[in-house]
């Protein structure tokens, strides 16, 4: 059975992500992060489930750093969950005062606070779930948490459904050691990549031509300091398509060639289930004829 690091502890979104992913796997947590990460590079999991994109709060930064820096790893699968929270107290809580959770998840309930808990402190903890287990130790009077933590902790529920924006939605990661197959092209895919372009005029603008020319669509494009020179940016891209099809790989290569430090991050199924756009005079058998009319003008065969 494979075992499966996530981002816990017990109850958070990501463990719930984790369960879709892998049903059969055995789930181990870890308090961070880079904990999970890194479980998957010292070879103690065969995976890692990581919370990747909220559509309310954006990115998660401690995933994309995990991704681009140290030893690659691979995302193979994706899972989507409904966002919204249950908030629990200690069943003898009177007044609350503070009230804890994964910054994520405080910015997506603070019109919520500030109109039902009105005064009560926010608080960052590690995740959901660890904030459950902070009030569950007297730390903090309320946690604000994934539904299914009600069952994991012993807390009074004081609120249910609670969400500043309707029909929220969390993306997570399954990634792996880049060894394993990826998974086969279904027309419905999503390829992700990093890339360090050069700090000159144009530099972005020529990596996204090199996409825009060949139709392809981005579904994502977040910027992430290099940590090295100040002003100096990682650019994460994330685009239909999958890297075994003529038109992403003739894309990536391009990437490539226009930028050295690029990073393959993945190509697997999308979990929305949207078909990638294609683009009048861009698809893969456009690509492929083309390139077949090359190899023949080089043999002198031309038509
Ligand atoms: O703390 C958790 O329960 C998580 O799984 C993390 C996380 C996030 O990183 O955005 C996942 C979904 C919610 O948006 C809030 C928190």
């Amino acid at each position: 059975m494979a075992r499966i690091a996530y981002f816990g502890p017990e109850g958070t979104f990501t463990e719930q992500a984790a369960r879709i992913l892998a049903p059969d796997g055995e789930l181990v947590p870890f308090e961070t992060i880079p904990q999970a990460l890194a479980a998957v590079r010292a070879g103690t999991t065969d995976g890692a489930c990581v919370p990747v994109e909220n559509s309310v709060e954006g990115v998660v930064p401690a995933t994309l750093d995990g991704l681009a820096d140290r030893e690659p790893l691979i995302a193979f699968a994706e899972a989507l969950l409904p966002v919204h929270f249950s908030v629990l107290t200690r069943p003898d809580t009177e007044q609350i005062h503070t009230v804890a959770s994964h910054p994520h998840a405080l910015a997506q309930v603070r019109l919520w606070l500030e109109e039902h808990l009105p005064g009560a402190r926010p608080v960052a903890s590690s995740s959901t779930a660890a904030a459950a287990v902070a009030v569950q130790a007297g730390e903090y009077d309320a946690a604000v948490t994934a539904p299914v933590a009600a069952e994991h902790y012993p807390l009074k529920v004081l609120a249910t459904e609670v969400a500043d924006v309707r029909d929220a939605r969390t993306r997570f990661l399954l990634v792996r050691k880049p060894e394993h197959p990826l998974p086969e092209p279904t027309g419905a895919d999503r390829t992700s990549v990093v890339a360090a372009a050069a700090n000159r005029t144009g530099a972005l603008a020529e990596l996204l031509t090199e996409l825009a020319v060949r139709g392809i669509n981005l579904t994502r494009l977040d910027a992430r300091p290099s940590k090295g020179n100040f002003g100096e940016y990682r650019f994460f891209f994330d685009f239909e398509g999958h890297v075994a099809e003529p038109r992403i790989g003739d894309a990536l290569a391009a990437l490539r060639r226009r930028c050295r430090n690029v990073r393959f991050l993945g190509s697997h199924p999308r979990a929305d289930g949207v078909r990638a756009t294609i683009e009048p005079l861009a698809d893969n058998h456009d690509f492929t004829d083309a390139a077949a009319w090359v190899a023949a003008v080089r043999k002198g065969e031309l038509a």
